[in-house]
């Protein structure tokens, strides 16, 4: 489990999401605190302006990973989570928490762990409905079902189904051998278009 998250982490986000066929990616889910992560979704789904759902998530009893995933009808106008949020998913050993609506409390967030958002917005939420935990949500646009595979960077976040990581590995260090290849050529003076091609036929050569 381990050795998965540490390649994932390694091959990055916009490597995955090619090497998935491009796929995965999630609209309006950016890294604004802590460092690149990767592990299995815990999920949660919330109405416009109420984070009772994201509390009740954090106690379900059947966890089923570190990245919490909330997918929130709110669109960027609910500042869902802040310092105080934090401060329980940090006490809580969560890697990140992802969600699809905005933050507050910018300046006093710390990770771990890392959080991607929408943006950040002051407007607070109620306490009313319960929401749904542990459930298939869509999350950015992307389905994301717990124990999924997700994984956030600066290049954004996306989610790999739990059955399909062993094959976008593989092919993620394919595609990254060629690149790694394509970038010595450039070295020597190639253009991108031109290495492109005779990696494509190195490649081709060799399997
Ligand atoms: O309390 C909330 O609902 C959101 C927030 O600002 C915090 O977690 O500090
Ligand atoms: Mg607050």
């Amino acid at each position: 489990m381990d050795e998965i998250k540490k390649d994932l982490l390694r091959l990055g986000v916009a490597t995955l999401y090619e090497a998935a066929g491009r796929r995965g990616l999630m609209a309006g889910a950016e890294l604004l605190v802590g460092v690149p992560f990767a592990g299995q979704a815990h999920t949660a789904e919330i109405p416009a302006g109420d984070n009772l759902g994201l509390h009740n998530g954090l106690r379900a009893p059947e966890r089923t990973g570190d990245i919490y995933c909330v997918a929130s009808a709110g669109k960027g106008r609910y500042g869902v989570i802040g310092e105080l949020l934090v401060e329980q998913l940090r006490a809580g050993a969560w890697q990140a928490i992802v969600l699809d609506d905005a933050i507050r409390d910018i300046d006093l967030l710390e990770a771990p762990p890392s959080v991607a958002a929408r943006g950040i917005c002051s407007r607070g939420t109620v306490k009313r409905r319960a929401g749904r935990v542990n459930v298939d949500i869509s999350l950015g646009g992307i389905l994301v079902r717990p124990g999924d595979w997700v994984v956030g960077d600066r290049d954004g976040v996306v989610v790999i189904p739990e059955g399909r990581v062993l094959n976008v590995l593989a092919a993620a260090e394919t595609r990254l051998a060629k690149e790694t290849r394509i970038a010595e050529l450039v070295r020597t003076g190639a253009t991108v278009l031109a290495a492109n091609l005779t990696a494509t036929e190195e490649l081709a050569a060799s399997s």
